[in-house]
C-alpha cells in the first residue's frame, strides 16, 4: 500500500546549516498495516510523515501509495489518499464552521474540485450515522459551530474527517498528546475502532511507549534519519516498556534518556 525507496530528505544542503533529517530510508507497509513510530527530538518523525503527505518532496528517492507514484506529486495532489490528524486539535477542522459544514468538506474532499458547503437531508443523515460511531453526543450538534466543542471532540471530529472518505493511508501525528489522559484514552479506543473497521493502513507517530507497544502491529524506532528498529507484532506483544528502552539501547549503543518518553 505504501512503498517508500531510499527516500531522503536534506535541509539547508550545502550551507553551514545542512541538516540530513532524513538518511535513504526503505519502508513497505501491506494493506491494512498499523505502524507506530516512536524516536526522540528531531529523529526524523515529522520529516517522514511530511514526505508521506506531500508536505515535503524527497530529495531521493521514490514514494508509491497504492500503486501510484506520488514522489513528485504535491500535497493537494494526493490529499485524496491521505488523511491525516495532528496533535493541535484545531489544526484538523474549520472553527467558524458548523459540525455539519466541516464534514461536507471532508466528504467532498478528492470528489470534486468545487466546494460546496450545502448539506442534503441524505447527506445529514450519513453524517448524524457517522458522528453517533464517535459516542460523543454529537450527532444532535449538528448546526454547533467546532470552535465550541472540546479538544477531546475536536480530535474525534478530525479523525471522523480524516477517515471519512477511506484514505488509502491515515497518518497520525502524536494526536493524542495535547490531550489530558482520559480523553487520550477515549481517542485511542476510537483510533482502534476507526481503523479496524475500515482496514485502514495507518501510520502513528506517538512519544507514549505504552501507545506504540499496544496499538497496531508493527512498530517501528527511529535515530537520526533513520529507522534502527523494526518489531514485528509477534515481538511487540510480548514486550513491555522496559524491553523497548533495552532494544533501543542494544541497537544505538547509547541510553534513551528523554523524560517525555519515559514519563509519558
Ligand atoms: N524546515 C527545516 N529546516 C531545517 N531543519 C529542519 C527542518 N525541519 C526539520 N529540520 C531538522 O531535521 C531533523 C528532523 O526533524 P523532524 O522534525 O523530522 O524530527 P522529529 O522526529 O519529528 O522530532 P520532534 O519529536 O522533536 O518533533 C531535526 O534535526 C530538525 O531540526
Amino acid at each position: 500500500m505504501l512503498t517508500i525507496s531510499k527516500a531522503g530528505k536534506v535541509f539547508n544542503a550545502g550551507t553551514i546549516n545542512e541538516k540530513v533529517a532524513l538518511k535513504k530510508i526503505d519502508l513497505h507497509l501491506a494493506p491494512g498495516d498499523f505502524v507506530t513510530v516512536i524516536g526522540g527530538n528531531g529523529a526524523g518523525k515529522s520529516t517522514l510523515m511530511n514526505l508521506i503527505s506531500g508536505g515535503l518532496l524527497p530529495d531521493s528517492g521514490k514514494i508509491t501509495i497504492d500503486g501510484q507514484d506520488v514522489t513528485r506529486k504535491k500535497e493537494h495532489q494526493r490529499a485524496s489518499l491521505i488523511g491525516r490528524v495532528f496533535q493541535d486539535p484545531m489544526a484538523g477542522t474549520a472553527p467558524n464552521m458548523s459540525i455539519e459544514e466541516n464534514l461536507a468538506i471532508a466528504y467532498g474532499r478528492g470528489k470534486s474540485r468545487t466546494l460546496s458547503f450545502g448539506v442534503s437531508a441524505a447527506k445529514r443523515e450519513l453524517f448524524r450515522e457517522q458522528l453517533k460511531v464517535l459516542d460523543q453526543g454529537l450527532e444532535n450538534r449538528l448546526k454547533a459551530k467546532v470552535g465550541l466543542l472540546s479538544g477531546g471532540q475536536r480530535q474525534a471530529l478530525s479523525l471522523l474527517m480524516a477517515t471519512f472518505t477511506k484514505p488509502k493511508i491515515l497518518l497520525l501525528d502524536e494526536h493524542t498528546a495535547a490531550l489530558d489522559p482520559k480523553r487520550a484514552a477515549l481517542i485511542v479506543d476510537l483510533t482502534r475502532k476507526i481503523v479496524e473497521q475500515n482496514k485502514l493502513t495507518t501510520l502513528m507517530v506517538t512519544h507514549n511507549m505504552e501507545q506504540a507497544l499496544h496499538m497496531g502491529n508493527r512498530l517501528l524506532m527511529l535515530h537520526e534519519g533513520n529507522i534502527i528498529l523494526d518489531i514485528p507484532q509477534e515481538k511487540k506483544q510480548q514486550m513491555t516498556t522496559k524491553d523497548l528502552l533495552s532494544a533501543f539501547e542494544e541497537a544505538r549503543g547509547e541510553a534513551f534518556t528523554e523524560d517525555r518518553y519515559i514519563l509519558g
